[in-house]
């Protein structure tokens, strides 16, 4: 038994893989197996049929098994993180939490398997016969040298990709962390000198790959358990080792890092002291990267070094050097276009990738795993972050290509922009939608108010806006705080986006005319108009969108919800015949369902219910789904009768009396609006499925029930979507983040292309 009292962290994870079903994974059905019927197609006697279209065209595994989808995560647990060889059956944990990261980052089905045996050509046979279960093999934690010619023999032997993940996964990670660490400290790859501590799987893997980028041989040294591996050395020695010994004086790790630009190290916890980090280069590169704890902590670098760039291989410092950014999204990226292997240039293409995020802004959603802890491209942010979304899209779309340019796909992708959106919508259920909307809006780009345009948020707003190709923003505020911000945050150039101090404009004289003739009936004397053109900032970016200087508007990020409608109401009507009110849209479990009215009209009249319900219903088509109206209330078709009920049957009355072109029916419960199956009580209900706009009966209700499916049902919620407005504003919460207002100026732009 062991004694060592364990650590907050070891005992909560204990408990964690204790809770519940023991362990971490578990198999899901992909096909419905609730009848006789169902039974019959998936199992016998229908399941003969796809087992001889295979046996005819093995190709076809692709298409009517999980293989193409399905990766196998081995191991012999000969070198389980740093722990050393802890055995097969102990290594479970770590290769179950590899399959279902495959899982979790980018949707990747993936099963462990433990093999008992530290024999090379056992392990090989118990392997090389899988290959028709599985898309691709990740050999994980196997020590070295046996991995390597595990690898080699197993990538002879398998026509699917196999990969060992603490070889180049590691090496992939590692690599983008020392360009971007290069492009900080003003080095140049082929110049640095660098130490690596482990020779093993992951130490030498590394190390080739970091002398494919340019590193030069002689600047390299390598040293394992016995000290620096120079030419010459003879005992614990190995061929893999030998092709990387160098003519040296340097015998020990200290002496070897005299002057170091970097040190690499894939070996154990506490192989490098202070001392030796204090005798390298200016501003030295230290990856320590031994799980589960690092070489040495960043803690311990800080006492001597205050100006080195440390990364390690654990979640809670700041730059994470870990093949959990590679490995899903390099087996993504393969198995997409079917690749016969994963090679170099698929490898360095990822590397750049991951290196090329890391310079870009990174969504506030991303910081909020991270406890807000800002992430900006610096020495505290070399790398991306595991829980970063944009990695589904970035990854696997650079191996892709590099598979295809390589000659190595065997199911090229046609149309990358497509797969790109196909990415991310894998994991994000929003992102379907948002794509849709994207792709019209990229065709016919708009000119988008960012109204509140000296915010942080507002502008880091604008630029993913042009960034990502959705028009031309327009922030309101001044130029010199716009740009200090724009520098301090290193957002680059203000190319592609328009400022209007709205105090110097030379349209206030024409917009505060406009404003007066609106007002001077509502008690505003032609300077209150003025004052409010040059400093209010919602009036302003509006009489832009009013004017036609720009198209479309979004604010909301410093003022409540009401104040802002009130402010812009000054400057933009409603829609004539129309009613202003706010629609939700929320996906939850796999359903997307619009709720409304979630702003505006606290108890609606019939008359209103039917406005909204047909502005809703507009709105939804042009959003690319086909409206099925319920007018909801407490009870259905007049069961129990009460009288808050009697608006929503008014309401379809009058929907009736305007005889509209899409389906709706109430008064009805939320149960029957969204049960098809209860639909069938009323067999004289006229909508023909689930309804997908819910017309609550007022504002109290609309405006919980989206919250409620929010917090409690994990939906996933956009808007609420300001509807009826002349001229197409959209307004955020107060606590948007930066990506929710990218979001509604995308809205706001397709608003525009709408109109
Ligand atoms: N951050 C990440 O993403 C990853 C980190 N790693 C980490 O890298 C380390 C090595 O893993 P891996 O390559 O798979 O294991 P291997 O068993 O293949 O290699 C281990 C290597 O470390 C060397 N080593 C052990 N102790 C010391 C020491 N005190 N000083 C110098 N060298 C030492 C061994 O030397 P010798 O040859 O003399 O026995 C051997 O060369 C582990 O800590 C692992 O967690 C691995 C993969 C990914
Ligand atoms: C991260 C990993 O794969 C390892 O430490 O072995
Ligand atoms: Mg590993």
């Amino acid at each position: 038994m062991d004694d060592t009292p364990k650590t907050n962290v070891e005992h909560d994870s204990l408990l964690m893989h204790a809770s519940g079903r023991p362990g971490k994974i578990e198999i899901v059905p992909t096909k419905p197996l609730t009848t006789q019927r169902d039974l019959s197609l998936a199992y016998s006697p229908g399941v003969a049929a796809p087992c001889k279209e295979i046996a005819r065209d093995p190709s076809l595994a692709y298409d009517y098994t999980a293989k193409g989808n399905l990766v196998a995560v081995i191991s012999n647990g000969t070198a389980v993180l740093g722990l050393g060889d802890l055995g097969a059956l102990a290594g479970k944990p770590v290769m179950e939490g590899k399959a279902v990261l495959f899982k979790k980052f980018a949707d990747v089905d993936a099963i462990d398997l433990e093999v008992d045996t530290k024999e090379v050509d056992q392990f090989v046979n118990a392997v090389r016969y899988l290959g028709p279960s599985f898309g691709g093999i990740n050999l994980e934690d196997i020590k070295a040298p046996e991995c390597f010619i595990i690898e080699q023999q197993l990538r002879e032997l398998m026509d699917i990709p196999v990969f060992h993940d603490d070889q180049h996964g590691t090496a992939i990670i590692a690599a983008a962390g020392l360009i971007n660490a290069c492009e900080l400290t003003g080095r140049n790859v082929r110049d640095i000198k660098v130490v690596v501590n482990g020779a093993g799987a992951a130490g030498i893997a590394c190390l080739e790959l970091i002398k494919a980028m340019g590193c030069r041989h002689e600047n390299v040294i390598l040293c394992d358990t016995k000290g620096v591996i120079y030419k010459g050395r003879e005992s614990g020695m190995n061929q893999w080792k030998s092709a990387h010994a160098v003519p040296t004086e340097a015998r020990t790790l200290a002496e070897a890092l005299e002057g170091a630009d970097m040190f690499l190290g894939l070996s154990v916890k506490g192989a490098v002291t202070p001392e030796m980090v204090a005798a390298m280069a200016p501003q030295p590169i230290i990856f320590a990267m031994a799980n589960p704890d690092p070489e040495i902590t960043p803690e311990e670098v800080r006492t001597v070094r205050k100006d080195a760039i440390v990364a390690t291989g654990r979640s809670d410092y700041p730059n994470q050097i870990n093949n959990v950014l590679g490995f899903p999204y390099i087996f993504r990226g393969a198995l997409d276009v079917r690749a016969r292997t994963i090679n170099e240039e698929m490898k360095v293409a990822a590397a750049k990738a991951i290196a090329a995020l890391a310079r870009e802004d990174v969504p506030d959603e991303v910081a909020a795993a991270y406890s807000g802890r800002r992430l900006r491209f610096g020495p505290e942010y070399i790398i991306p972050v595991p829980f970063d979304p944009r990695l589904i899209a970035t990854i696997p779309p650079a191996v892709a290509k590099a598979a295809m340019e390589s000659g190595v796909a065997q199911k090229p992708i046609i149309d990358m922009a497509a797969y790109r959106h196909e990415l991310s919508e894998r994991l994000d259920p929003m992102a379907a939608t948002m794509n849709a909307i994207a792709s019209e809006v990229i065709g016919n780009p708009q000119r988008v108010v960012f109204a509140e345009g000296e915010e942080e948020k507002a502008i880091r707003a604008a630029v993913a806006f042009r960034n990502a190709g959705y028009g031309h923003p327009v922030l309101v505020g001044r130029e010199d705080r716009i740009e200090d911000t724009m520098k301090a945050m290193g957002l680059g150039s203000l190319d592609g986006i328009e400022i209007h101090n709205a105090a110097k404009s030379s349209h206030t004289k024409e917009y505060t005319d406009f404003l007066y003739k609106r007002l001077q009936r509502e008690g505003y004397l032609y300077r209150d108009c003025q004052r409010l053109v040059n400093q209010d900032r919602n009036v302003f970016g509006a009489c832009l969108v009013a004017m036609g200087d720009a198209d479309s508007m979004v604010t909301g990020l410093t003022r409540t919800h009401a104040v802002v409608v009130k402010e812009i109401a000054k400057v933009i009507d409603t829609r004539p015949n129309e009613l202003m009110f706010g629609l939700t849209m929320l996906i939850t479990r796999g359903r997307t369902v619009f709720i409304c009215d979630t702003t505006i009209h606290e108890t609606p009249t019939a008359e209103q219910l039917a406005d909204i319900a047909t502005g809703a219903a507009n709105k939804v088509r042009q959003m690319g789904h086909e409206p099925r109206v319920a007018f909801l209330s407490y009870s259905t078709f007049g069961s129990p009768q009460g009288g808050e009920t009697t608006r929503a049957r008014e309401a379809k009355e009058i929907l009736d009396r305007r005889s509209v072109d899409f389906e709706y029916d109430g008064e009805m419960g939320a149960n029957v609006a969204l049960d098809a199956e209860l639909q069938k009580v009323y067999p004289f209900t006229r909508l023909s499925g689930p309804a997908n706009v819910l017309v609550m009966p007022g504002l109290h209700s609309a405006n919980i029930s989206y919250k409620l499916l929010h917090k409690l049902g994990g939906g996933t919620v956009i808007g609420p979507m300001l509807i009826g407005l002349a001229a197409p504003v959209q307004i955020v919460h107060l606590d948007a983040n930066v990506s929710d207002v990218v979001n509604m100026a995308l809205i706001a732009a397709h608003d525009a292309l709408k109109r």
